[in-house]
């Protein structure tokens, strides 16, 4: 009954043990608002939002901290080719990033804290560590003193000496090449806090250590983010957060990337697919499918036909959920408990493609169930099939995804109308042995993307694939 989970550091699988029994506290790196999501920012999201998923389902209290990186280089350079102020271009973004998240499932976050509100406490934290001797400020820049910090590069287990860390543009001062900026500061015409080394902006890493601080206390359980962050801001982060003296994450889970052609998926280097586009032409329960199922440590190499394999997929899961629900005539509500092979596989370092695979079964059984027309066991079937659907946050009958109020919802209404009144035409056309008007009704449904299935209880319509 123990989670098990792959922690960065330890580079091994290990037990997890809470720092406060029946509670798990979680920060996340979320989006740096430069640009609307594509699906490689959506999986992290997603993995993590599996993550939680599952420990809330095994009674876990969950706070799950996912903060918004609202001033970046990238994001004044925006500012500046656009002419719009920076703030205007970051609420844009992340407005797109809540967006997506929500349109893919995502259950809202505890907090969502924006580095800009935290101005404060990064100088409490510089001042800190300026005292203690971690930290210098030079040319109103302020560095953190790597050599202070003996544990530096644990994370990704590399080695100071052979270390070559460029150093950024305006970054002058520095004592070491490798020292990094926990503060920037200010060039003309770009935003600026006032701080006692004078007027800056914050740098990335820095936010994040001040953040996790102050929503999650000087130590947490997790700390998650996509591999690329390993280095170097999780170290960062490490090195600012304990030299203040926090004991910070006790682990660090790590989603991989989604790529294209063997290479990170990103803004920067052209080759991203946006969640706004996607979501035109796959539906979102689909996306959140291929994007949240396969192992989060495993990358995705974006491809259309793994999208039509996992819409396929999903189609059967649907489909045994939608026959079973009319045969009980009613909805079957979730079993309280999911089936001990996908809690195993869940346990198991959020084994996601093993715990689907017991879906699959399930589902099978379930059809099985319904051939045999055993009702009761069909739906004993779906009852566990929708405990496991809602841990992954894809349950088909979830309000998420069936809500009343949604307008694809209404219009399911008024398809359904149409399709009976056609059908019945074409029962006529049958009943009066007019078999190839019958069949012409069924060829032009099936042309719309229709698939008709005649049943004991009179025929039913499914949307077909693509
Ligand atoms: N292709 C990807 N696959 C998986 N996770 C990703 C991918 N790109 C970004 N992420 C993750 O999304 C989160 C938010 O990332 P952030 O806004 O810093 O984007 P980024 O890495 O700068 O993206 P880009 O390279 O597109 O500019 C981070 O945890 C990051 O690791
Ligand atoms: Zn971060």
């Amino acid at each position: 009954m123990t989670i098990r989970l792959y922690d960065t550091s330890a580079r091994q699988i290990r037990d997890f043990t809470p720092l406060r029994p029946g509670c798990v506290s979680i920060y996340l790196c979320g989006a740096t608002v430069q640009a609307a999501p594509h699906i490689g920012h959506i999986r992290s999201g997603l993995n993590f939002d599996i993550m939680r998923r599952w420990f809330a389902h095994r009674g876990y209290d969950v706070t799950f901290i996912r903060n918004v990186t609202d001033i970046d280089d990238k994001i004044i350079a925006k500012s500046a080719e656009q002419k719009r102020p920076w703030w205007a271009i970051g609420y844009e973004n992340e407005r797109a990033f809540n967006q997506a998240y929500d349109i893919l499932g995502c259950l809202p976050v505890t907090y969502e804290p924006r580095a800009t509100g935290h101005v404060p406490e990064m100088i409490e934290m510089m001042r800190e560590l300026i005292d203690r001797g971690h930290a210098y400020a030079a040319e109103g820049n302020v560095y953190f003193d790597v050599r202070s910090f003996p544990e530096y590069l644990k994370l990704s287990n590399q080695d100071l000496d052979g270390l070559r860390q460029p150093s950024g543009e305006g970054e002058i001062g520095k004592r070491d090449p490798r020292d990094f900026a926990m503060w920037k500061a200010a060039k003309p015409g770009e935003p600026s806090w006032e701080t006692p080394w004078g007027r800056g902006r914050p740098g990335w890493h820095l936010e994040c250590s001040a953040m996790a601080h102050k929503y999650l206390g000087r130590a947490f359980d997790i700390h998650g983010g996509g591999v690329d962050l390993i280095f170097p801001h999780h170290e960062n982060e490490i090195a600012q957060a304990k030299a203040f003296g926090d004991d910070f994450a006790a682990y660090w889970a790590h989603n991989a990337w989604v790529t294209m052609s063997g290479e990170k998926m990103s803004k920067s280097l052209g080759n991203s697919v946006l969640v706004s586009e996607m979501v035109k032409r796959w539906r979102p329960i689909v996306l959140r499918y291929y994007l949240g199922t396969p192992h989060y440590r495993s990358m995705i190499e974006y491809s259309e036909e793994a999208l039509r394999e996992a819409e396929s997929a999903f189609a059967r899961i649907e489909g045994f959920v939608q026959r079973v629900t009319e045969k009980a005539g009613k909805a079957v509500p979730a079993a309280a408990e999911v089936p001990p092979a996908f809690a195993e596989a869940m346990d198991d370092d959020l084994g996601v493609p093993q715990a689907l695979a017991v879906v699959h079964t399930t589902v099978r059984q379930g059809n099985s169930a319904l051939t045999a027309d055993d009702k009761e066991a069909a739906v004993a079937r779906l009852a566990e099939v929708r405990a496991m659907l809602g841990v992954l946050g894809l349950d088909p009958l979830d309000e998420q995804w069936a809500g009343g109020s949604d307008r694809g919802e209404d219009l399911h209404g008024v398809v359904d109308s149409l399709v009976r009144l056609v059908l019945e035409q074409r029962q006529a056309a049958r009943t009066r042995k007019d078999y190839a008007t019958a069949d012409a009704i069924r060829d032009q449904l099936q042309q719309s993307g229709l698939v008709i299935e005649d049943t004991p209880s009179g025929p039913r319509w499914e949307l077909g694939q693509r």
